[in-house]
């Protein structure tokens, strides 16, 4: 119990065909909620850890046998009556087609073709992360445009790559960014939110940048660092799409500098409402890591280039 409330532990999938569809799920007559659309899955039962717990609940709700899952988020949820704890898995890989086992209805839906559906108002914040790569790349401070194109193709395929280059006047930097967007980059600015508007891109926030926020910036998708639970939560407050989170291990470029560690990391992440990258001494070999302590993915600088 949370004061009067239950405090419910709950694990959830996400099956995504390779079209981009997900499954959602019909909550039944007769049970909580009944009517609402959510991601398939039910209760952690006493002894179980949340990845058997997904895997018995798909089996008994939908007929499938998981191959592979990952976690996606881990979502904690205040409802009048109760508390959900959500462990969310994005689930890679299964045996047999869902059927609805539990007179559930179910539905292939596209990400954008959520929002017909009415939905818990936990499957929003599963969105975040499902359009999200694993990797966000910073691009290195003083790197000059020629070298940063050759280069880009060394980089994980779908990652957000944010141009960070200080030392370029807004001109050259506009122009650049114009061009990768043509070649069908994520790109990530950090600029004038205007421009981040027009190219139809993300836009970077430093911690100094949006602790001057009242409301979310009027931009495509909305990124802001963070150094600890407070600023996570200041970040969702401002409906951030993710934050990245640091530093996790030392770097050589900040010696000295505090560390989180993956604990520590993971503190702070989980249970904060927003995908997390891990940042500062990581890289693309931290995935599991990042994975395991409730991370999005990874993000960096030098181990990318
Ligand atoms: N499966 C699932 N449950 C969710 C989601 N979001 C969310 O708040 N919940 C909540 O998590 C709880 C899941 O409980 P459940 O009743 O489905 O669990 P169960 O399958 O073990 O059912 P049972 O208690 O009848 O055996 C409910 O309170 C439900 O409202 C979601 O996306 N998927």
């Amino acid at each position: 119990m949370t004061g009067d409330l239950p405090l419910i532990e709950v694990a959830c999938g996400v099956l995504q065909r390779a079209d981009g569809q997900v499954l959602l799920a019909q909550r039944p007559e007769g049970k909580i909620a009944a009517g609402y659309w959510e991601f398939p899955g039910g209760k952690i039962e006493p002894g179980e850890s949340a990845d058997e717990a997904l895997l018995r609940e798909l089996h008994e709700e939908l007929g499938v046998a998981v191959r592979a899952a990952r976690p996606l988020i881990r979502l904690r949820h205040a409802y009048h009556n109760r508390i959900v704890i959500l462990d969310t898995w994005l689930v890679t890989d299964f045996d047999g087609q869902p059927q609805s086992r539990e007179n559930q209805a179910l539905a292939w839906v596209a990400l954008d073709a959520i929002a017909a559906y009415t939905t818990l108002p936990t499957v929003a914040p599963i969105l975040k992360p499902l359009r999200l790569p694993a990797h966000y790349v910073f691009t290195p401070p003083t790197i000059d445009p020629a070298t940063l194109r050759d280069r880009l193709p060394a980089l994980p395929g779908d990652a957000l790559l944010r141009l960070r280059l200080p030392a370029l006047d807004d001109r050259a930097y506009a122009a650049l960014a114009a061009s990768l967007r043509r070649g069908g980059h994520r790109l990530v600015l950090d600029r004038d939110p205007a421009l981040s508007r027009e190219l139809e891109c993300g836009w970077h926030a430093t911690t100094r940048a949006w602790r001057a926020l009242r409301q979310r910036p009027d931009v495509p998708a909305f990124y802001g660092s963070a150094h600890g639970r407070a600023d996570l939560d200041a970040l969702r407050r401002l409906d951030a799409d993710a934050a990245v989170l640091g530093a996790v291990l030392p770097t050589a470029s900040h010696p000295g500098e505090p560390t989180l560690g993956w604990d520590g990391f993971a503190g702070a992440a989980l249970e904060s409402g927003l995908p997390v990258y891990a940042i500062g001494g990581v890289g693309r070999e931290h995935l599991l890591y990042a994975w395991q302590h409730g991370g999005q993915g990874c993000a960096g600088i030098s181990a990318y280039w």
